[in-house]
């Protein structure tokens, strides 16, 4: 291994140095260009996953190629369906930035907060195509990492006037409700939570359906975020099969998306599509982003901060 040392950026600092007004404008970017299938611009394999049955997870490798940017990353990522009241993590993530001239690492950033917040970056930029306008009521069906990091981006780019927020138990919600300052409502159910609501967010661990199509309010937007497992499911199939689906990358979700593949319901199109112009955004129908997480989305997270990081004067 030869060239300087890689940059060890821990958590606490890519805390500090993410911010969400910064990374939307850069993953809508790279989700546009991530549509277009040209090359030069992005390479980005379907994830491969690796099984650790023991543990009851997987290993996801989640190399990128931006050429045009010069960026090169590879995410690792290990995300686990463990028994319900386990209190290992459920994710576990790293993204190593390398030179792509040199193939030496740059940097070894943490994942963990990269992924909380590129995934609920992405779900709003779906929500900001696909909502309807004057939606009022979120509703959020998970309490974990990701319900967190979506409470905070869509209640900081959208004026909802109503927050939900369903977990298995209502400990669980009522805990995640202090930890916002009392600005959500914890439900007693999924259907509570979900009835009249404008968008919905699903972000749990579910490997069966917890968000049903008779509860749906016609023209609802649902950002699907779990059940990344090709026989995991958060949706049913009346859901999926009523609404117009969007994924982030239609391989990704041929191969990967369980509420997609054991459905049978058609990708209409990925948001980088939509972002592109080549598909329409059919905001008054039903609408399902079905999110798996990509590479590229990654990749601009870590450059963000790679290059916050090297700002910073008491690095250099
Ligand atoms: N699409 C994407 O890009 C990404 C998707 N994910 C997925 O999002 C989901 C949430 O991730 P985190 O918030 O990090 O996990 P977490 O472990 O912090 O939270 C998971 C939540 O799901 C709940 N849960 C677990 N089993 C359940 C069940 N059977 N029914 C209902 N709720 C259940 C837990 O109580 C908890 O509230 C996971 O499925 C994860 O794999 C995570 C990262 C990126
Ligand atoms: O994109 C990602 O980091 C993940 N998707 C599913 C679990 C983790």
């Amino acid at each position: 291994m030869s060239g300087p040392p890689p940059a060890i950026i821990w958590e606490h600092e890519v805390e500090r140095l993410l911010q969400y007004r910064e990374l939307i404008p850069r993953l809508e970017e790279a989700l546009g260009k991530f549509s277009k299938r040209d090359s030069a611009e992005v390479i980005q394999p379907v994830r491969s996953t690796v099984p650790l049955q023991k543990h009851s997870g997987f290993l996801g490798l989640m190399p990128t190629y931006m050429e045009n940017d010069g960026v090169l990353s590879t995410k690792l990522v290990c995300f686990y369906n463990r028994e319900t009241h386990s209190s290992l993590p459920g994710v576990q993530a790293t993204v190593v930035l390398l030179d792509p001239e040199y193939g030496n690492v740059k940097a070894v950033i943490d994942g963990e907060v990269i992924t909380a917040m590129r995934t609920a970056a992405v779900s709003a930029i779906s929500a900001k195509l696909l909502m309807r306008p004057g939606a009022d009521v979120l509703a959020i069906l998970g309490t974990g990492k990701q319900a967190l990091s979506h409470f905070n981006v869509f209640t900081e780019i959208f004026p909802f006037k109503e927050v939900r927020v369903w977990g298995r138990s209502r400990e669980r919600a009522e805990k995640f409700v202090r930890s916002v300052g009392g600005a959500a409502w914890a439900c007693g159910s999924a259907e509570e939570a979900v009835r009249g609501a404008d968008v919905i967010v699903t972000v749990t661990r579910s490997t069966k359906p917890v968000l049903f199509g008779q509860w749906v309010k016609p023209g609802a937007h649902v950002a699907a975020v779990g059940a990344c497992r090709p026989d995991w499911r958060e949706l049913d199939d009346v859901l999926m099969k009523a609404a117009v689906v969007y994924a982030d990358s239609r391989e990704g979700a041929m191969a990967e998306s369980g509420d997609v593949i054991l459905s049978g319901a058609e990708v209409f199109a990925e948001l980088g599509d939509v972002i592109n112009g080549t598909k329409p955004a059919l905001r008054e129908k039903t609408t399902v982003f079905k999110s798996l997480g990509m590479g590229v989305e990654d990749a601009v997270s870590a450059k963000l901060v790679f290059d916050q990081w090297k700002a910073t004067a008491s690095h250099v």
